[in-house]
């Protein structure tokens, strides 16, 4: 099946990017973009085992320290597709000797965006690629991140879900600082132990550090654009483009809005329940 940029040649704004991004496109074979049946029915109360069959796209929406790629990438791994987060695309280029790699590195240490042009051609490169292994759906992180971003993503292919997390603002710039990243295996960790006390009617919130293992320990790296300066960049760039992404999968019924009650032990099983599903190996480790 070929993808069709015809929806979203409406507008002459958007009638520039669908001709680029025919081009950039035009060999990628849309078996990955394939439209699926959601995996979860909000109606149902039976929690869904994941099912190894199932195509899903979903994306994942959120500020810069949420944890969009912790919850996403164990996302991934339950339901067996590829967690693509533009970040890492990103990161991955900037490290490359590529043409593209010095102009990105300026962007990404101010906390600006890089283009829309940019990021959607690393992209179809990614998915490409992902196809050709024969990857079958993925779910999105960091992408899209404005409204045009949005706009040409549902005119290539449909998104069965659009997870936005949200947690309390003042934990955020803490999450971030925190954040350590190993520098061989690519795992991250987090040393903030952030402990938010409940106020006017605002439930506290415990959020413990995430410890490397000491195979990771002496490796760790902080990310060029975790600095306080660069993350209160990132941190108001998103909050201004959001609402609008966020009313864009709203409008479609498409969005789940889903608050963190704390850290990885509290949030992972309530995020399941909001997905209804359920992780068996989790459950047992739990148990023990
Ligand atoms: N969808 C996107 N559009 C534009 N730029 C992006 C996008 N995704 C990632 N980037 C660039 O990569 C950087 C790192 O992204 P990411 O790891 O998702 O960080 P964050 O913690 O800010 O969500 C961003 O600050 C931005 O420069």
């Amino acid at each position: 099946m070929a993808v069709s940029f015809r929806a979203i040649s409406r507008s002459s704004s958007t009638r520039a990017f669908s001709c680029y991004f025919s081009r950039a496109f035009s060999s990628f074979n849309s078996e990955s973009f394939l439209k699926a049946p959601p995996l979860f029915s909000s109606h149902s109360r039976l929690p869904l085992r994941p099912d190894p069959n199932q195509h899903i796209q979903w994306v994942f929406l959120g500020c810069p320290g949420v944890g969009k790629g912790t919850y996403a990438s164990r996302l991934s791994n339950l339901l067996g597709v590829p967690h693509i987060a533009t970040g890492d695309l990103v990161r991955e280029e900037l490290s490359s000797s590529g043409p593209l790699s010095s102009q990105l590195k300026e962007i990404v240490n101010q906390g600006k965006l890089v283009s829309d042009e940019i990021i959607i051609n690393l992209l179809s490169k990614r998915l490409e690629a992902g196809a050709a292994k024969g990857e079958s759906g993925f779910i999105l992180d960091g992408f899209p991140r404005t409204i045009r971003q949005a706009e040409i993503l549902e005119g290539v292919t449909n998104i069965d879900l659009v997870v936005n997390l949200k947690l309390r603002e003042e934990a955020l710039l803490a999450k971030c600082l925190g954040r350590r990243i190993c520098g061989e295996c690519g795992k991250n960790y987090n040393i903030a132990c952030i402990d938010i006390k409940g106020e006017n009617g605002k439930p506290g919130i415990y959020m413990a550090p995430l410890p490397a293992p000491p195979q990771c320990a002496s490796k760790l790296i902080q990310r060029s654009d975790d600095t306080e300066e660069v993350v209160k960049e990132r941190l108001r760039i998103y909050n201004e483009l959001s609402q609008p992404v966020e009313d864009f999968y709203c409008n479609r019924g498409k969005l789940l809005e889903f608050e963190l009650p704390g850290g990885i032990p509290e949030s992972w099983p309530k995020l399941l329940q909001a997905l209804n599903l359920e992780d068996y190996e989790y459950k047992q480790s739990a148990a023990a």
